[in-house]
């Protein structure tokens, strides 16, 4: 049998010589120049395969390069839990994208299996489930994807079209639970549950100034028919698309999406006259126009990041940004007053429900949002970037929220808490049916189906930012009034190797090399207010820059001056605006 399943892989192998191009498995996967990338997403079939072999369940394959130009493409592989693929793994991924040839390609796997204990050409059978986004090197791609898994004998490719990336880490861990898993299921579920939510809502709230119209900029991505299907299942929640990617309304990520309008703080194409000349702008600046960008949202290109916005009638291109650092702190919030309500003792007095909430960010987070969590009485823990770390930290908590500031985060509901929140709604439903603290459990497990388990999602984000809005009766004003944002800059160094900078302390102190922690901490100390860390990016040839300060001039002058540093130390081009 084994001869049989090395005859089949070197033979598919031999038709999938590697390119010139070298692919790491990264943060976000393999990811770069859709035309390099076949046979290293080839390489990724034979991985995803591997992996539901070895666990005997289902995995995901997506094909995606997210926010980056339309053309790149990548792939990611999602774990049976519906997360990104064990960090276990990740050197064998790039052991097998660095394979020079199919010789070395298949004794790399044979090695691999044997080590792992993989049943491998055996009678096992293995069922991965394939995504990818709208890019048009898609589909020639996903049939890479799909020789690399037929080559495993006893896998199966699924192919479950075209998707937003947490559609398809949905679908995978739902599946692993015996739970209904299509598309079809999964609109159903964030409709309903986004739609207990509303009906929880008191009266007297539903009258306040929350406005339920919203403009979506869909980053011209998958996200933009998605939403629009979704869409027709609500109510209270009037949603307008724009750079929905149809024909004609402009490039995926081009200008447009959570990215950019993250890093930029502009308006993205199609919400504002910026792009159409001043004299229109004149006209445009009637309220009328104007009430159609108050309250806006952004996606980027797989609908994984969300931020909010609302475009200033300053100069119709500037943007309150409301970010991921927001959205965390509004979640937050709202989970903390539901805990609250249950804990509050009435005359039907139940017993006490202690519940461990925790939040996970990163040192992107803005010092402001931090100093307010905290001022809630929050717990909030640092981890590296990437969302691999902060999940698997907020998987230590009963509740768990996590969020990166550029919008991609989710609440974790342990599985371990699931069972003791349901068995506390079964109780007050027959104890004090109708009461506040009842109706505070439904809220929380309505959450919990709402909000992407697996990992975070725009569309499920969104719904729950909207229905909170509502039951708190704001205004996207104010919520952005929660705090104010501690003005920062971000740079990028582009230097000869940037792993020659090594941190510790999440990312937030330099070890190496050495004597450049000490010059940064000189800058700092020289601004009110002053923060300032580098590292090395995952997915781009630079060393980030971040600086925050009570001024903008000041974050300004901290982030050059330590970019500055980075670039006498290893650089070899000016510093660029992020
Ligand atoms: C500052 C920043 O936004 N960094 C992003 C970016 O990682 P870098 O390692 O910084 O290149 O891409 C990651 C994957 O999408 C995302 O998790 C992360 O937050
Ligand atoms: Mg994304």
């Amino acid at each position: 049998m084994e001869e049989k399943q090395l005859k089949i892989l070197l033979q598919s192998a031999s038709r999938f010589q590697p390119g010139k191009k070298k692919f790491l498995y990264g943060t976000a996967g393999f990811r770069g120049e859709a035309s390099m990338l076949e046979s290293t997403v080839f390489k990724a079939g034979i991985m995803a395969a591997l992996r539901s072999l070895k666990t005997g369940l289902v995995v995901g394959l997506m094909i995606t390069a997210s926010h980056n130009p339309v053309s790149d493409n990548g792939v990611k592989i999602a774990d049976p839990s519906g997360g990104m693929m064990t960090q276990d793994w990740e050197p064998f991924a790039d052991a097998l994208a660095l394979a020079p040839d199919p010789d070395h390609l298949v004794e790399l796997i044979v090695q691999f299996a044997k080590k792992e204990n993989i049943p491998f050409g055996g009678t096992q059978s293995a069922e991965i489930l394939l995504g990818r986004d709208t890019r048009p090197s898609g589909e020639a791609l996903l049939e890479a994807a799909k020789k690399g898994i037929d080559a495993i004998i006893g896998s199966v490719a699924v192919d479950m079209g075209i998707l937003t990336t947490p559609q398809l880490h949905w679908m995978v861990r739902r599946r692993n639970m015996e739970m209904k898993a299509s598309e079809f299921d999964y609109f159903a579920l964030l409709s309903t549950s986004y739609r207990s939510l509303v009906d929880l809502i008191p009266a007297k709230t539903l009258t306040g100034t929350s406005d339920v119209k919203l403009t979506v900029d869909a980053a011209n991505g998958v996200g933009g028919e998605k939403i629009k299907e979704l869409s027709k299942l609500l109510t209270r929640l009037e949603i307008e698309v724009r750079n929905s990617g149809k024909e004609g309304e402009g490039a995926l990520n081009e200008k447009v999406g959570a990215d950019y309008v993250q890093k930029e703080k502009f308006a993205p194409l199609g919400f504002g006259p910026h792009d159409a000349g001043t004299r229109l702008w004149i006209r445009y600046l009637n309220a009328s126009y104007m009430m159609t960008f108050e309250k806006c949202a952004s996606l980027d290109g797989d609908a994984d990041r969300l931020v909010y916005f609302r475009v200033l009638p300053t100069d119709g291109r500037s943007v309150d940004l409301v970010d991921g650092d927001k959205i965390l702190s509004l979640f937050a919030l709202f989970i903390k007053e539901q805990l609250t309500i249950l804990n509050k003792e009435n005359e039907n007095e139940s017993s006490e429900f202690p519940v461990k909430l925790g939040i996970v960010q990163t040192a992107y987070a803005n010092g402001a949002s931090t100093e307010y969590l905290k001022q809630l009485g929050l717990d909030v823990v640092f981890t590296p970037t990437g969302v691999k770390y902060l999940h698997e930290k907020a998987l230590e908590n009963d509740i768990g929220i996590y969020f990166e500031a550029n919008g991609h985060g989710t609440i974790l509901f342990s599985e371990a808490f699931m069972p003791r929140l349901e068995s506390k709604s079964a109780e007050l439903s027959s104890v004090t049916p109708g009461s506040e603290q009842q109706k505070a459990v439904l809220r929380l497990l309505a959450v919990s189906t709402l909000i992407n388990q697996a990992v975070g999602d725009a569309l499920s984000g969104l719904l729950l930012v909207e229905a909170i809005l509502q039951y708190l009766g704001w205004s996207i004003e104010r919520w952005s009034e929660l705090y104010r944002d501690l003005p920062s800059r971000q740079l990028k160094v582009s230097v000869t190797d940037r792993n020659a900078v090594v941190t510790t302390n999440a990312e937030t102190t330099v070890v190496k090399p050495l004597g450049l922690q000490e010059l940064i901490n000189y800058e700092m100390a020289k601004y009110p207010k002053g923060r300032s860390f580098i590292r090395p990016s995952g997915t781009e040839d630079v060393i980030r820059v971040y600086a925050e300060a009570s001024t903008q001039e000041g974050a300004d002058r901290l982030a050059q001056a330590v970019a500055q540093h980075v670039d006498c130390f290893l650089g070899m081009i000016p510093p660029v605006k992020q």
